[in-house]
């Protein structure tokens, strides 16, 4: 059995209307199905958990952002249950990074006719003493933390979001950022190898190399076991970040002498000062975190890779 999650408030409405238009397909008629509307923030998270429950023959389809599909695998307490993705939302950075492309009726006919779902390895974090929690697509802490708070709060997101352009929010937030953001003073610990970091704009970690709607900030990242890549943004000029964030759609900013790209098995993030992260796409605040890929994969359907 199919079985759908919607965020209908994900990509401005896209995801309901996204839904919608699939209820007329002939594959949604043929399916055996049944969807569930998110009513609110962590109700897919819910709804995953209590599907969990009972795995067997069933695979959930997702229609929704970043922000869905994060909650959706967060509920999940077993990787039994393959998940299909049709993405909806606005950056859709988790779609880019498992290959998801073509529209929906063509997604959802690959999620039922593929029989080879691609092996896909989330992250783990977990922050000061809190309990364990997953990541799809990336955590970062610093800069790109403060620009994704920045752009979530902004009366600009809904617009460019509704008219296509959800980077450009990303953009306007970058400057407003710059501005006057602080640089970081945190330890690193890498494979349990202490790094001390003084003036550090940014340490990044993800899945896949996708981020804000399509920036390549870790170009290496491929999906894969037991690795996290790692990008680190050293001190730099205010100036410098700039140049330096115009080469980052095409991955080229690795190149700057001040960003360091590296790789270790868990990573750990400590300050004594607050610093604020984010996980995929949504921000807060923590004093350390302890990071690690997950031991099982789970299956993603709808994939053509
Ligand atoms: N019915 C609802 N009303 C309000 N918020 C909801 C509802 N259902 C889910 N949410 C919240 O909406 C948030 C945003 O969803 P999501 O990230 O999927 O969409 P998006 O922001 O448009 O896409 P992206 O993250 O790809 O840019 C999620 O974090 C989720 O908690």
């Amino acid at each position: 059995m199919y079985l759908f999650i919607i965020n209908p408030k994900a990509g401005s409405g896209r995801a309901k209307r996204i839904f919608s238009d699939l209820q007329k397909s002939k594959s949604y008629r043929q399916m055996d199905s049944k969807y569930y509307f998110t009513k609110h923030e962590g109700h897919g998270e819910e709804i995953a958990k209590e599907i969990s429950k009972d795995p067997t023959g069933k695979t959930i389809i997702v229609i929704g952002g970043d922000g869905t599909i994060h909650e959706v695998i967060n509920g999940l307490t077993t990787t039994d249950i393959p998940i299909g993705f049709i993405p909806g939302g606005s950056g859709n950075d988790f779609a880019r990074g498992c290959g998801i492309k073509g529209k929906p009726e063509q997604i959802l006919k690959q999620i039922i006719d593929y029989k080879h779902p691609l092996i896909y390895w989330i992250g783990n974090y977990r922050q000061d003493d809190k309990e364990e929690r997953d990541f799809v697509n990336s955590i970062g802490f610093g800069f790109d933390a403060e620009i994704a708070k920045k752009a979530n709060k902004s009366c600009y997101k809904n617009f460019f979001n509704m008219i296509g352009l959800g980077t450009v929010s990303y953009v306007i937030a970058l400057l407003q950022v710059l501005i006057f953001f602080k640089p970081m003073t945190v330890t690193l610990e890498l494979d349990g190898e202490k790094k001390f970091l003084q003036n550090c704009w940014m340490v990044s970690i993800g899945n896949h190399p996708y981020y804000g709607g399509g920036m390549k900030i870790i170009p290496n990242a491929v999906v894969q076991p037991n690795v996290l890549p790692i990008l680190i943004l050293h001190t730099i000029s205010k100036w410098k970040v700039l140049a330096l964030f115009m080469t980052v759609f095409f991955g080229k900013h690795a190149n700057y002498k001040e960003v360091e790209v590296l790789e270790a098995k868990t990573m750990k993030i400590a300050s004594e000062q607050p610093i604020r992260f984010q996980v995929d796409g949504q921000t807060d605040i923590c004093h350390s975190s302890m990071i690690k890929k997950q031991e099982e994969p789970i299956k993603i359907k709808g994939s053509n890779t």
